[in-house]
């Protein structure tokens, strides 16, 4: 096309270009073409990002309507959910009703919600019944991320469960834990169940260190009876599919009476709650305080009632607040700590190499003409293994708690809708073979080079979760865990009933748990009775 063509268009030019000649025209003209069309091919991409489609739902079953895929949900969830990821691979999608499951099975995944976009994922997606049990999700567990959370779990760690603290209270799990080998004592040659034992002296021990210097004697024997009862059926219902959780809508419906029942045993807790802070602040205006073992430390419920007097304005701790994180301690690390002691005591059972490994070393750190004291537990590596490994196969919480993102995100390619409830299924990733050499087998050696720790570091391995929803309770768990099993084992030689034959099948709950309870009988070890008083 000739440029005369243009000679009308180039007329137009403004005045300082119409200097130039018909081809500098031409050549300028061409030069503004080319910008229109960069900036149109511009504005294209920008658009098409903009309009373009959001990465698609993580694969999963199909969804049948309003159900989803309730109807597919297998009760052992943790192995339910292993198997999905034959299937759909590390990151799957669940309609449960109405809410988006979204299940996470590898390392990589995990550390992308745990680490990567931690922030976006520390909340939780309260339950119905997890509501009604913390007045109102007002505890550490169901907080969500935030100042409020920041203050409750600082009290926490800082003031009740940090090492230092734990290290001034050791004289209470000592008290508690030679009644339960003086209990075995008197029953040897007896069957005994191993998880309802655990079970009191965890309970009895954290109810002292909540407020052992508040009630004494048989009050407190009937009370640790009470609390037994009520945190089994508590754990029961948190780990209930509800209705309620999948149709939010009908949660007003409370279809399968869960809510109900919480709120009864809520009711309970908060009554005995009420009555333990009334007796201690009667206490304190009297001028007493101790913890029942002669020492001059304050009961947690002390700490926690002054610093309820003393919190700063801006972030104040409430009676509410104060009693929520009560109830934290007492169903948060009871079942979780028990249940670990007793899937170690009879996979110990069933491997007669590891139980011999674990009393040498207990002979030789501890001997047989003396008791194992708390101390000893740092100079006991194959049982520290013991305990790796029993967290490793059976991790108390097999998928977590499940955490919720407060904004949609991207997970391995995938969106993740904002709200969704994040399965991290640690059982499946604690079992995986492209990880672990001979997953199933129980095989303590594994740890004792010290490779894997459970700091929340390293996402092959992490029984307590990781980033800033890790576990409260560790260094509690630890000492409760090591001291317990040393003495059991040191102390006693376990046999089964005639007859039983061990079973180490699990039983999926929101706390994994012994299918078939362990029950065993002791056979006295040490030659001295005065070493079981
Ligand atoms: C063997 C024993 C225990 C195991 C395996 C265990 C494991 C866990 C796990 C996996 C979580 C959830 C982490 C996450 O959501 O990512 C958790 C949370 C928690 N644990 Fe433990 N736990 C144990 C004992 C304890 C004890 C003894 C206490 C306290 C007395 C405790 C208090 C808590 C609290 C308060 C939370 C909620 C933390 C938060 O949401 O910020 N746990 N635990």
């Amino acid at each position: 096309m000739s440029l005369k063509f243009f000679i009308p268009l180039f007329d137009s030019f403004p005045w300082p270009l119409q200097e130039l000649n018909i081809e500098q025209k031409g050549v300028l003209f061409s030069y503004f073409l080319g910008l229109l069309a960069l900036l149109y091919f511009l504005w294209l991409l920008i658009n098409k990002s903009k309009n373009g489609q959001p990465p698609p739902l993580p694969p999963g079953p199909k969804p049948l309507p309003l159900i989803g895929n309730l109807h597919s949900l297998d009760p052992e969830l943790h192995i339910y959910f292993a198997s999905l990821f034959k299937t759909y691979g590390p990151i799957c999608t669940l309609w449960l009703g109405r809410k988006v499951g979204i299940v996470i099975t590898s390392p990589a995944l995990a550390r992308e919600v745990l680490k990567d976009q931690d922030t976006i994922f520390a909340n939780r997606d309260v339950t119905a019944a997890g509501r009604e049990a913390t007045y109102g999700g007002k505890d550490i567990t169901w907080t969500p991320y935030g100042p409020k959370w920041r203050m409750l779990r600082k009290v926490c760690v800082r003031d009740m469960l940090s090492g230092s603290t734990l290290d001034s209270v050791y004289a209470l799990r000592r008290k508690e834990l030679r009644q339960t080998i003086s209990y075995f004592y008197n029953q040897k040659g007896l069957s005994v169940n191993m998880g309802e034992q655990m079970f009191l002296t965890v309970l009895n021990v954290i109810t002292n260190m909540l407020w052992g210097g508040t009630v004494k004697g048989e009050e407190r024997a009937s009370l640790g009876a009470e609390f037994r009862h009520a945190v089994s059926e508590m754990t029961e219902l948190f780990g209930t599919p509800n209705v309620s959780d999948f149709y939010p809508g009908l949660e007003w419906l409370d279809l399968q009476g869960v809510t109900k029942k919480m709120k009864v045993l809520a009711k309970r807790f908060d009554e005995i709650f009420e009555s333990m802070i009334d007796k201690r602040q009667k206490l304190d205006r009297n001028g007493e305080i101790g913890n029942g073992v002669g020492q001059e430390t304050k009961d947690f419920l002390q700490v926690l009632l002054k610093l309820k007097d003393e919190a700063d304005a801006k972030m104040p701790l409430s009676m509410v607040e104060l009693k929520a994180l009560l109830m934290d301690m007492v169903v948060g690390g009871t079942d979780t700590t028990a249940n670990t002691v007793e899937f170690a005591m009879a996979e110990i059972m069933n491997r007669p190499d590891v139980l011999r490994k674990l009393q040498q070393e207990l002979e030789t750190v501890v001997g047989k003409d003396n008791i194992v004291e708390e101390s000893h537990i740092q100079q006991l590596p194959y049982l520290y293994a013991v305990m790796k490994e029993v967290l490793r196969i059976h991790p108390a919480l097999p998928l977590l708690v499940p955490h919720c993102p407060s904004e949609t995100c991207t997970v391995g390619g995938y969106t993740v809708p904002k709200g969704s409830r994040i399965f991290i299924n640690v059982w499946a990733i604690q079992r995986d073979p492209s990880i672990w050499e001979n997953p199933t087998e129980f095989l303590p050696e594994r740890f004792l080079d010290d490779k894997w720790d459970y700091s929340g570091n390293d996402f092959n391995y992490f029984p307590f979760g990781s980033g800033r929803r890790i576990c409260a309770g560790i260094a509690m768990a630890e000492r409760m865990f090591m001291y317990s099993l040393a003495s059991l084992i040191h102390s006693f030689a376990w046999k089964l009933p005639e007859g039983e034959t061990l079973d180490l099948t699990e039983k999926f709950g929101i706390v994994l748990k012994k299918k078939v309870p362990l029950v065993a009988i002791p056979v006295p070890r040490l030659s001295n009775p005065t070493l079981y008083e």
